[in-house]
């Protein structure tokens, strides 16, 4: 379903020249649920944003099913750190979820429809008529993901969607994002600096270097598919992916300061 080939992302402006990816190969199959993890600063946002067509790649290609990204291909969702900015505040909960199916050729009433399944889905069923700024930050993001499920997208990108949330909102939503991916079968793609969120969520991790930013390693995640907050975060075996990841980015980060 995403397909990324010989990635290569260098900003150029103001005398400065940023090689954000040097060559990042990797493909996602449809309905799997990858995470990516690497160094702060190794371009995780800037292979999102390649991927939604929102910056355009200095070389390599990169496609959605099947399709070269030129701009921002059909059936994906994405959804950002920031659920403050990426509300509209003058509008109403039900509205703000409401507001991508308008492009979308399907009548009001199924659009509520939609609407009203989304927010039940994300336990947000009585808050349609709120205003996002009167949501706590865990809700908001709530919305966020709420407005991506109602658009049935059949790529959803999360960038690290729980950054600014708190530990047990955060834990909630984690399995509120596993359950979405169980029951839609939406292929996912999800970024965080995170690594126990990373092996506790993915069936794969993969793990990024530092700059120039290549794959280091494609990680399979062999737990078992129900995942539980306590019992998979203390299972012997989530201990032992999360320490080799964690080795791997420490590793990535040593070479990189010996360059
Ligand atoms: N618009 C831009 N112009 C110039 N340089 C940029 C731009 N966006 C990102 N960069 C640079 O590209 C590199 C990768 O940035 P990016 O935000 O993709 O990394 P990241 O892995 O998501 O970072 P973090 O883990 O801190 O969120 C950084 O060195 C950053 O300074």
């Amino acid at each position: 379903m995403l397909e990324i080939q010989s990635l290569r992302k260098t900003y150029d402006g103001h005398g400065r020249r940023v090689e954000a990816l040097a060559d990042i190969t990797l493909s996602v199959g449809a309905g799997q649920f990858v995470c990516v993890v690497g160094p702060s600063g190794c371009g995780k946002t800037t292979l999102l944003r390649c991927l939604g067509g929102l910056l355009r790649p200095t070389s390599g290609e990169v496609r959605v099913a099947g399709a070269t990204v030129s701009g921002p291909p059909d059936g994906l969702a994405i959804v950002f750190q920031e659920y403050g900015r990426s509300l509209m505040p003058w509008l109403r909960v039900a509205d703000n979820v409401e507001l991508p199916l308008k492009a979308k050729a399907i009548d009001r009433a199924e659009r509520r429809r939609l609407v009203a399944e989304a927010l039940s889905a994300v336990g947000l069923a009585d808050a349609g008529r709120a205003y996002p700024w009167q949501l706590s930050g865990g809700m908001q993001q709530r919305v966020a993901i709420a407005r991506a499920i109602a658009f049935g997208p059949r790529v959803l990108l999360m960038d690290e969607p729980f950054a600014a949330v708190d530990a047990q909102t955060r834990a909630d939503l984690e399995d509120l994002v596993r359950r979405v991916w169980q029951d839609t079968g939406v292929t996912l793609l999800f970024v965080t600096h995170d690594i126990d969120e990373a092996v506790y969520l993915g069936e794969r991790v993969v793990i990024l270097s530092s700059s120039p930013t290549r794959v280091l390693e494609d990680l399979p995640i062999d737990l078992p598919s129900s995942r539980d907050q306590l019992a998979t975060r203390s299972d012997a075996r989530f201990v032992e992916l999360r320490s080799h990841v964690y080795a791997r980015i420490q590793e990535a980060k040593g070479a990189a300061a010996r360059v």
